[in-house]
């Protein structure tokens, strides 16, 4: 740490240090070293300009020093020397495969495969491409021999080659991209001939991204949005990922934050005046910060404050949309057995996913098929058939399977309920007795009704008309062997599906979907740092209408709720997210 600041007192300053490290999670480094570090003035003084130019004017020596910490945060952990390559497109053949070479020495490597002849040998070097224009050249191999005038390198691909000087690149260093043709011996041609180079080494998973991330070229909720792309099975799975991609979500978080930095601010100005005054007086001037300062302190503040809270609030009631959306609902089949179950999943899913006999007891794991509802990803589960475990034929294996049957009903945000309806009444029951047991309510669902349907199966074998059969979930007849009702029983599906993920009355899957400002929580770990930030502005709230003598108790608040959202966007403490992160990442990536 570094005062930047010549109006802060040294014991502010000292004061602001321990704040500051108590903020970033690093006390107990700072205490152990018992150092006091930061970079030269003239760093501080461009780190500061630069956070000028981002967030305006700074106001208070507190807030300058937030923000140069931050900067120094961002910054400090480029990531480290080596040059990485690695195949980015999939492995297998391809038309065409893109190879990344991403570091100090790429355009180095890049110069070993294009220089036909040995550069060691004292070959003149070959002249890169134009920065970010494509340019079609050959590949030469510098495993192959050459000697400097006579005989010719290998050629190993005639391919398309671009560069990316950092730092305007993905990674933020220097990237070179191959697009070769897609067969094996092209691309493990050309990774062999990387691997031979001293300057180079292959990449680990997630690598290029987490070099992006430690350049500052993305934040942490960008790269988990680019996780979630990645991996995206829909249609709105897509959309969602680009939507938190192009930074929607940390722009809300970290547009909170600086609102609460200000606050924060704030209160450490008048925390610092109130102690320097107190300094060497008697309790009189404590009493006049208590009447005036203590109670005005908070006066600009608090409005905004409690609207922060409020906006968090909102966010947070979303019915777990973003996270639905981004997981997949799971819908389960239940039923008696030989109720059709099997057979609704197979035409669900187009192949035959479970077997299906007329034997009563045929399933007894549960199956599972992963479908795209209009654009909701959805893992359907046939599972066992339920009946009393008294009747004939029933052994532990099947009753094995019955308890499968309700921990999957029981874990399902929607439930199909497949009833023969040559035999309404018994099957009805079966499915009301399975959701009675798993004790819904307190469950994700708010009531089981919504997330019940019902498909009365083997209409084909029922003659005559369906009596109505007195059900306050909607009903569907269907038949399994001759497709009759199975469209408006799809159609109804995907409607359910999508508005469990779609705002109230919204259920048209447009990009309104997933939020009007498309800020949507989309993983637990966010839900959890804004709920814990939310519960800070709480007390907040509370300790800050107490006058002086809670001011330190009410700052603490704002600041754990500012640190608190900066886990989100990944300005504080998150090594052990990014190791998770990036380990879900594919190489290459
Ligand atoms: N006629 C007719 N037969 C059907 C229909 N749907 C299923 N079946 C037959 O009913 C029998 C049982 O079907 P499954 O799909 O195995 O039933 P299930 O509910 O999975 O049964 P369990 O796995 O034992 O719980 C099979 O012989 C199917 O061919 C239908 O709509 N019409
Ligand atoms: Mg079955």
């Amino acid at each position: 740490f570094r005062r930047s600041s010549q109006s802060a007192t040294p014991k502010s300053t000292n004061r602001h240090i321990t704040v500051l490290s108590q903020y970033c999670g690093i006390r107990d480094e700072v205490r152990r070293r018992n150092l006091i570090v930061g970079p030269s003035l003239q760093t501080v003084a461009s780190r500061r300009r630069r956070a000028t130019a981002r967030l305006g004017p700074l106001h208070t020596p507190l807030q300058s020093t937030l923000y140069d910490l931050e900067e120094k945060e961002s910054t400090a952990s480029t990531s480290d020397e080596d040059t990485v390559f690695a195949l980015s497109s999939g492995s297998g053949v391809t038309a065409v495969a893109v190879i990344r070479i991403s570091g100090r020495n790429a355009f180095d490597a890049l110069k070993q495969l294009l220089s036909p002849y040995s550069l060691e040998a004292g070959a003149e070097p070959p002249k890169l491409p134009t920065p970010r224009m494509a340019s079609l050249r050959i590949l030469y191999d510098p495993l192959s021999s050459s000697d400097h005038l006579n005989r010719m390198r290998d050629p190993l691909d005639s391919a398309l080659v671009l560069i990316f000087p950092g730092p305007r690149s993905f990674t933020g260093e220097d990237i070179v991209e191959l697009h070769c043709h897609g067969s094996r011996a092209v691309t493990s041609g050309v990774l062999k001939a990387l691997s031979s180079l001293d300057s180079v080494r292959p990449a680990d998973p997630g690598e290029f991204t987490q070099r992006a991330y430690g350049n500052g070229k993305l934040g942490l909720v960008e790269v988990e949005a680019l996780a979630d792309l990645i991996v995206a099975d829909t249609s709105l799975q897509r959309k969602q990922a680009l939507q938190q991609f192009d930074g929607r979500l940390s722009r809300l978080y970290l547009g909170w934050r600086k609102e609460l930095i200000k606050g924060l601010a704030h209160a450490e100005a008048v925390i610092d005046f109130g102690d320097d005054e107190a300094l060497g007086e008697e309790d009189s001037s404590f009493d006049s910060s208590e009447n005036d300062g203590g109670m005005s302190v908070w006066a600009d503040v608090r409005p905004r404050i409690s609207s922060l809270r409020e906006a968090m609030d909102r966010h947070l009631e979303d019915a777990s949309r973003g996270e639905l959306l981004r997981d997949g609902l799971r819908i389960a089949i239940v039923g008696r057995p030989n109720a059709g179950k099997s057979s609704l999943l197979n035409l669900l899913a187009g192949r035959d996913a479970a077997i299906v006999s007329s034997t009563p007891g045929t399933t007894r794991d549960v199956v599972e098929v992963v479908l795209d509802l209009d654009g909701v990803r959805c893992s359907l589960l046939d599972t066992a058939g339920v009946r009393e475990e008294i009747e004939d034929g029933v052994d532990e294996i099947e009753i094995e399977g019955m308890k499968r049957a309700r921990l999957a009903a029981q874990e399902a945000h929607l439930i199909v309920g497949v009833v023969d309806c040559s035999d309404q009444k018994r099957g009805l029951e079966a499915v009301q007795e399975l959701i009675r047991a798993d004790g819904h309510s307190d469950s994700a669902r708010s009531s089981p009704h919504n997330n019940l349907l019902y498909v009365l199966n083997k209409r084909d074998l029922f003659e005559g008309e369906m009596e109505p059969c007195g059900v306050d979930s909607e009903t569907f007849a269907i038949s399994c062997t001759t497709n009759q009702g199975v469209d408006i029983f799809l159609a109804a599906l995907s409607k359910r599906a999508l508005a469990m993920i779609s705002q109230e009355g919204d259920s048209s899957g447009d990009l309104s979907v997933v939020g009007t400002e498309g800020a949507v929580i989309t993983r637990a770990r966010h839900r959890r740092h804004v709920e814990a930030a939310s519960d800070a502005l709480q007390r907040f709230e509370v300790l800050s209408s107490q006058g002086y003598m809670a001011l330190d108790m009410a700052a603490e608040e704002l600041r754990l709720a500012s640190s608190e959202l900066g886990r989100v966007t990944g300005a504080i403490d998150v090594e052990d997210v990014l190791d998770v992160l990036f380990a879900d990442f594919c190489i290459g990536k």
